[in-house]
């Protein structure tokens, strides 16, 4: 039986023109009733799957939400990207598939690939489908709706087409069927790129807007937490300047654009009108997001202190997802060459492990936040395994596990924020711990400084105050020198207020030093003076004398509250003292004076005249004398 007799038993309308192979649809059975026996129908039945086994035709049930397309399809390479749509009909006619269900092509492609499938509807009206081609982020997906009269609906949609462009404007890469009452189709898709992980499913346009929704929600609250925990450690990042808070926050954003492309909210919210980032700016977000994460690794782990070396490797590692980023800039066009993407891929095996490794080389070198890092890690790995059992049938179908992938890496990147809080903590503690150190360090050094300070104070002030003693004291005799009878007028002023109290200012000068010294030597001249210099320290009577060395042979004496008459009794004193004093070499040592009483008003030039007058008087007069200035007032 051929195909055409077949369908005209099958009830379809008959048709001369050249068109898809329709073998077998699920509305058989009810058309079978109407004819005359069952076997005959059995016979043609056989016959007809066995001479076109693989253009199985379905009727989609009309009371499922979804159908899933996979076990329809057929699939023909394109590897040279020539095949026409006449072409490809013709080899469904002879059913020249590559392969029986199984695409040909293996993981990304750019090289076209061809699908199709026969569709009835059996119905007395007119059913719309929608088809869903995932992932969104397939170039560009063309199809073409072939009726059994050969005419033939293209609609273009896919990443590369501008939102406005799309036949329905939504992230999703859908494609309207419209099937007429009792309509026979052969559809054909040409997918460019594709992938392994490739589905075409049939949607009720309603229950499409139903799904939807769940999917809006699931992911708006997934972008949602990402995106506040992004803002919020780029904020602190802002205050911090902590590298691994920065990188973290890189990591966050780029895995939202990242997840936003490969669901294709990206383009229908992002990037709407740039059909050229199509495919590519989902490896570029991936392989952003798989660098800050090394980043972040290597800054929060403390790598280069707790893993010096196998840091390397690691940084070495990253220039996996750098070629991948370069690629993007480099490669013309809305395609990556088919390698660009593996090596994606590849950067992901090759760096979670490498993360992991570097996570407990961290915690077993002491690193306590380490076991937060692997927390995280494993929350993103507990989320993949829960999604895998689903897969393989482990675990039931439910809105919850259909997100343990999303809600793994929540987890991980709220982990890993608490993690990074508990780092400022440990270093606003470190930094608390060092500033202390360093005010008691402060502390410590200021009081030794002072204790320094004071003693080089003190001793600025001893060799001060030696080095004035020195500059005021004459060195052969130990007695004050001239300089200090500046100091001590004017200090005497000072504190002397009133004369009430009288003092006087005796002038000595030897007699006949000279013939002393050129008689005994110069020597015994000196002996002599020292000697007077010790007589006038301790004068007789204690009194307490300002005794200052004028001169060679001369000194000045200065008696505080001393009349003129107790200066002469001193001064006779002092006369007989002086005897002894030139023992043995000079027999008769003596001495001149000259006395001035000291007022307050006179000026010490005056008294020290008046009192030179009286010497040069006692000298005149034979010498060994003691006079009195009689008019002071007269000379000031
Ligand atoms: N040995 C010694 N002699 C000194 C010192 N200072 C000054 N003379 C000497 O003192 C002498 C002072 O001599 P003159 O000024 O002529 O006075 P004089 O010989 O004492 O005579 P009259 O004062 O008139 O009695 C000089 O020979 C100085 O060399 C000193 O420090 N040591």
């Amino acid at each position: 039986m051929t195909t055409k007799e077949l369908r005209q038993h099958n009830g379809f309308p008959p048709s001369d023109q050249e068109g898809p192979q329709f073998m077998f649809e699920a509305c058989l059975p009810s058309r079978l009733q109407q004819r005359s026996t069952l076997l005959v129908q059995l016979m043609a039945l056989l016959c007809l799957l066995l001479s076109c086994r693989a253009s199985l035709a379905f009727t989609p049930d009309t009371t499922s939400d979804k159908v899933a397309l996979a076990p329809y399809l057929h699939f023909i390479a394109d590897p040279e990207g020539k095949l026409t749509l006449d072409a490809i009909r013709q080899a469904t006619a002879q059913n020249q598939f590559d392969s029986d269900g199984v695409p040909p092509q293996q993981g990304y492609d750019t090289r076209p690939l061809w699908i199709t499938f026969s569709l009835a509807n059996p119905d007395m009206q007119m059913r719309t489908w929608w088809l869903q081609i995932s992932p969104p982020y397939i170039q560009t997906a063309d199809l073409y709706l072939v009726d059994e009269h050969g005419q033939v609906q293209h609609f273009r949609n896919g990443a590369g087409v501008a939102i406005a462009d799309r036949p329905e404007p939504r992230a999703a890469i859908l494609l309207p069927l419209q099937l007429a009452a009792q309509g026979y189709y052969q559809v054909y898709v040409r997918l460019q790129s594709s992938n392994q992980r490739m589905q075409l499913t049939l949607w009720q346009p309603n229950a499409y807007s139903r799904h939807e929704v769940h999917q809006q929600f699931s992911y708006g609250l997934f972008f949602g937490l990402l995106l506040t925990m992004a803002l919020y450690n780029l904020y602190l990042f802002s205050i911090t300047r902590n590298r691994a808070q920065g990188w973290y926050s890189l990591y966050v954003v780029a895995f939202v654009l990242y997840q936003a492309a490969i669901s294709g909210y990206a383009y229908e919210y992002l990037w709407p009108a740039q059909p050229w980032l199509g495919t590519k700016s989902n490896n570029l977000f991936g392989a952003i997001a798989i660098l800050a994460m090394l980043m972040f690794s290597h800054s929060f782990l403390h790598l280069r202190q707790l893993a010096p070396r196998f840091r390397y490797t690691l940084l070495a590692a990253a220039a996996l997802p750098l070629i991948v980023i370069a690629g993007f800039i480099l490669t013309p066009g809305a395609f990556y060459p088919a390698w660009i993407p593996q090596l994606l891929s590849a950067s992901v095996v090759v760096l979670v492990p490498l993360c992991i490794i570097a996570g407990i080389l961290a915690w077993r070198r002491g690193l306590r936040l380490a076991r937060l890092y692997l927390l995280a890690w494993a929350s993103a790995a507990a989320g993949t395994l829960v999604y895998i059992g689903f897969l393989l049938g482990y675990l039931p179908d439910s809105w919850l596990i259909q997100q343990s992938i999303r809600i793994g890496v929540v987890l991980e990147v709220l982990v890993l924020a608490a993690a990074l809080g508990e780092r400022i903590r440990t270093l606003q503690e470190e930094c608390d711990l060092a500033q202390r150190d360093a005010e008691q360090a402060r502390q410590t050094l200021k009081e030794r400084l002072e204790v320094k300070l004071a003693e080089r104070t003190q001793a600025m002030r001893d060799v001060n105050a030696s080095l004035m003693r020195e500059s005021h004291t004459d060195a052969l005799t130990g007695l004050f020198n001239r300089r200090h009878l500046d100091q001590y007028w004017s200090m005497r002023r000072i504190s002397v207020h009133t004369d009430t109290c009288p003092s006087v200012l005796i002038l000595l000068d030897l007699d006949h030093f000279k013939r002393i010294n050129d008689t005994y030597g110069h020597d015994t001249g000196d002996r002599i003076l020292r000697k007077l210099g010790k007589l006038l320290g301790n004068p007789p009577g204690n009194k307490r004398l300002q005794a200052i060395r004028w001169g060679g042979e001369e000194f000045l004496l200065i008696a505080e509250n001393t009349s003129v008459e107790e200066a002469q009794r001193l001064c006779a004193a002092l006369q007989q003292r002086l005897l002894p004093l030139g023992q043995p070499d000079v027999e008769h040592l003596t001495a001149s004076m000259g006395i001035a009483p000291i007022s307050r008003e006179t000026s010490l030039d005056t008294v020290l005249k008046a009192a030179d007058i009286a010497l040069y008087r006692a000298k005149s007069n034979g010498r060994n004398r003691i006079e009195v200035a009689l008019h002071l007032e007269q000379l000031s």
